[in-house]
């Protein structure tokens, strides 16, 4: 893990959240070393230092809304929305979601994609907290900032678990903030 500028530096959780992520070579496709926070979730207190760290961040931030990214924006996002006092809406994948929708469709690391809101979900002028596992080409935040934004939301910060700075995410966020807690080695970030 290398040193991130989030505020936390020596703070001890972050190895502890670092050590518990597995790195899969070639998964799903040959080149990509996929960051698996499945590990994570096998880890409580590992799992528990994630929600605490985003918690203390966003608690006294006026955020009403909580929207996570299928699939993985679903099992971080709904702890820190029910600890801070926030909705969650959750962001899906395409014909998934009943009612009226939009989409916004991205690119990703390895194809393209859609992501879906329900419009009676947001009411205008919330402020907004974006959360998903891992950033990696931005794509897919870029795409939910759209989705909040043309709902009428005020996008105030976007967080993830890992950030791979190898595919500068932050430069797709139309200048919104990114918040990460950890990126990986330049051994856990070498392709094949
Ligand atoms: O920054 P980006 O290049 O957009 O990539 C990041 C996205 O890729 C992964 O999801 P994926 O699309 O693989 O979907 P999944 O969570 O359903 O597996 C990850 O969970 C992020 O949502
Ligand atoms: N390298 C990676 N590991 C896990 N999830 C990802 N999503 C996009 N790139 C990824």
């Amino acid at each position: 893990m290398f040193a991130v500028e989030n505020g936390l530096l020596g703070d001890p959780r972050l190895q502890a959240i670092s050590d518990a992520i597995r790195v899969i070579p070639h998964f799903p496709k040959t080149g990509i070393m996929f960051q698996d926070i499945t590990t994570l979730l096998l880890d409580p207190v590992a799992f528990k230092h994630v929600v605490d760290i985003f918690v203390d961040r966003y608690k006294h931030m006026n955020i009403s809304l909580v929207a996570g990214v299928e699939a993985r924006g679903f099992i971080f996002g709904p702890p820190i929305a029910l600890a801070i006092g926030a909705k969650f809406i959750p962001l899906r994948k395409p014909g998934k979601l009943p009612g009226r929708v939009i989409s916004e469709e991205y690119e990703l690391e390895y194809g393209n994609d859609r992501l879906e809101m329900s419009t009676e979900a947001v009411k205008s002028h919330e402020r907004a907290l974006v959360i998903d596992d891992l950033v990696a080409t931005g794509g897919t935040l870029s795409a939910s900032i759209n989705l909040l934004e043309r709902a009428g939301a005020e996008v105030v910060e976007c967080a993830c678990v890992v950030g791979l700075p190898k595919f500068k995410g932050h430069c797709k966020l139309k200048g919104k903030p990114l918040y990460v807690l950890v990126e990986p080695t330049q051994l856990d970030e070498i392709t094949f």
